[in-house]
């Protein structure tokens, strides 16, 4: 008998060779997506009765800093440099480990109540994101920031605790985490750091996840310092290829993102991010035209101010679009595919993709709503009227992690009580 049978749904497979079934069943057995179809003779122990919603893969957050949602709506309105400088970075220099468990939870309780299933992270104190994500079920890929600012005894002690981390956690929670280095960016990371890193990583056969050219201060600082820009300084020591997740790109020229594209390095556009800190706008457009995998990110709660890629997808599609006075650019069906499959390609291709074969990671998107009423194109609600509320069910590796609302692996009160108890101390500690 299979573990789950999901019937009468409307589902949108992802998979262009399946396309969208009205009335479509999907089960899942042994934490994969085993049939996929009209009917089934399938039984099952759990069966979903998923009439008036659509069933779609999990959405992915290719970019993010989870337990910064412990500064959620701490400091607004600062240019980046200023807003990492005079805000942030002294706030995280007083977190302790159990401040970053308890943010991490919250984190991943807003993440199964909005849809996503898997997210890239890069923070520190990682275990305690890791303990987070096992205990909720999520699918994540994570990393230890690091930082050489030019203080090699930072770097080295980064790189070590980021090697000890990696080699600690990867497979770890029956396989939903990844871990990977995370060396910061090339303006707080040297160019031998950052082929350090690279040799690392290839030896440990992890991936990399980093930020790169977020501003024109970064593009400015690294042209300035090396004669050239971020990519080609990275292209130049070996450092890109498809194991690489990069994270905003908003100043990337035509000619990095060949380069881009030649390696096959995989983007995360953070565009709420982006906007609010006024950083610019990523040319995504022209990545996509390249061929080049771009997903989607929040960024950190700091700087979104939350973690809904709801929010992100419909906000992509409507920047894009007044960016360059064209309405036919990202239309909703390409931002679904960045929002899932292309997030899958670039943390895990087994994902993204509701297909026999793949692992089960798929939303139940209620219909029900006025705000979705009537429909003419499911693809076009999911995008520009849904949002991460309308999701009822969210299920990962095939574990039910939220049923009709309810979530399941966590105490959801009780987790936001400790994360507002815990940032009342930290208040008193920094002199927030
Ligand atoms: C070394 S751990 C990660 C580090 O990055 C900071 N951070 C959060 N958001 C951004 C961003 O948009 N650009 C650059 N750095 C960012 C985070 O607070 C940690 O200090
Ligand atoms: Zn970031």
């Amino acid at each position: 008998m299979a573990d789950i049978l999901i019937k009468n749904a409307y589902v949108l497979t992802m998979d262009p060779d399946l396309g969208d079934l009205k009335n479509g069943t999907v089960v899942i057995e042994n934490g994969r997506i085993t049939e996929i179809g009209k009917e089934t003779n399938e039984n099952a122990e759990t069966i979903i009765d998923a009439k008036h919603s659509v069933v779609m893969p999990g959405l992915v957050n290719t970019h993010t800093h989870a337990a910064t949602t412990l500064f959620r709506g701490y400091a607004d309105d600062m240019q980046l440099a200023e807003w990492l400088e005079r805000c942030i970075w002294p706030a995280e220099a007083k977190v302790t480990a159990e401040d970053i468990y308890k943010g991490s939870l919250l984190a991943c309780l807003e993440m199964i109540k909005s849809g996503t299933t898997s997210f890239a992270d890069m923070y520190f104190f990682m275990d305690e994101t890791a303990k987070a994500v096992e205990l909720s079920g999520l699918r994540a890929s994570l990393s230890h920031g690091l930082t050489e600012l030019g203080n090699k005894e930072k770097g080295d002690n980064d790189l070590k605790e980021g090697r000890r981390f990696v080699r600690a956690w990867q497979g770890a929670a029956e396989g939903r985490i990844e871990t990977m280095y995370g060396p910061h960016a090339p303006n707080t990371c040297s160019e031998e750091y950052l082929a350090k890193v690279r040799e690392e990583a290839s030896r440990d056969g992890a991936r990399i996840h980093i930020h790169l050219l977020e501003t024109e201060a970064e593009l400015t600082e690294v042209k300035e310092k090396y004669g050239k820009c971020s990519v080609r300084l990275l292209d130049d020591i070996g450092f890109l290829g498809p194991h690489v997740l990069a994270a905003h790109c908003v100043w990337v020229s035509d000619s990095d993102m060949e380069i881009l594209r030649k390696r096959g390095v995989n983007i995360s556009h953070n565009v709420i991010s982006n906007m609010k800190l006024a950083s610019g706008i990523a040319p995504v457009h022209k990545m996509l035209e390249k061929g080049i995998n771009v997903s989607l990110g929040t960024d950190g709660c700091a700087s979104n101010n939350n973690l809904d890629l709801f929010e992100e997808m419909k906000t992509a599609a409507l920047l894009h679009k007044v960016n360059t006075f064209d309405p036919t650019v990202l239309p909703a069906r390409q931002v679904l595919e960045m929002g899932t499959v292309k997030g899958a390609k670039a943390l895990d291709p087994e994902t993204g993709m509701l297909k026999a074969g793949k692992k089960a990671d798929l939303i139940l998107v209620d219909m029900r709503k006025p705000h979705l009423t009537p429909c003419f194109d499911v693809a076009s609600h999911l995008v520009y009227s849904a949002k991460g509320s309308d999701v009822r069910t969210t299920i990962v590796n095939g574990k039910i992690l939220m049923d009709d609302y309810k979530v399941l692996a966590l105490d959801e009160q009780k987790v936001m009580e400790e994360t507002q108890k815990a940032v009342e101390e930290l208040v008193s500690r920094v002199n927030i």
